[in-house]
């Protein structure tokens, strides 16, 4: 098996509803994003599928979400989901499963984490 890894950055604000703390009031964080995908057979470059094209995917969702209220994306907003690290590893892994696996046949999308800082980020996957 291959695995190729992307990350990408990007800034946004939110806040916790309910967090029995600091984290209820907005604030912002310079969030870093992960991708992880996979697959058996590299093509006749020797690629598993190119990185630019990991990157154009993934600049894609970032571009929905850097400099904004997370809060306000849809997703969360209407079934009032806070925009946790681990609500919106899930949210990108939704949003880029299929996009991944129409790339290249036989790649796929492993999984999403994300960073809130350095010290601190969340991953989602789904079992095969
Ligand atoms: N499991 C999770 N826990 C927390 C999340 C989260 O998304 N998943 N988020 C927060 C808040 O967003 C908070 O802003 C982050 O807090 P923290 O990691 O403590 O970061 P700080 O920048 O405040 O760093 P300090 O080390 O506390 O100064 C909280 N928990
Ligand atoms: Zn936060």
């Amino acid at each position: 098996m291959y695995e190729l890894t992307v990350r990408s950055r990007f800034s946004a604000a939110h806040s916790l509803c309910g967090y029995p703390g600091d984290c209820a009031r907005l604030h912002g964080h310079t969030w870093t994003v992960q991708i992880k995908v996979e697959g058996e057979k590299l093509d006749s470059l020797g690629m598993l599928v190119d990185f630019k094209e990991l990157k154009k995917q993934l600049s894609l969702i970032i571009d929905q979400l850097d400099h904004r209220l997370l809060n306000e994306l849809p997703g969360f907003r209407e079934q009032g989901i806070n925009p946790t690290a681990e609500n919106l590893a899930y949210y990108i892994y939704q949003t880029l499963k299929q996009p991944v696996t129409d790339l290249q046949q036989g790649i796929r999308l492993k999984e999403i984490s994300v960073w809130e800082s350095p010290d601190a980020y969340a991953t989602y996957w789904e079992e095969r």
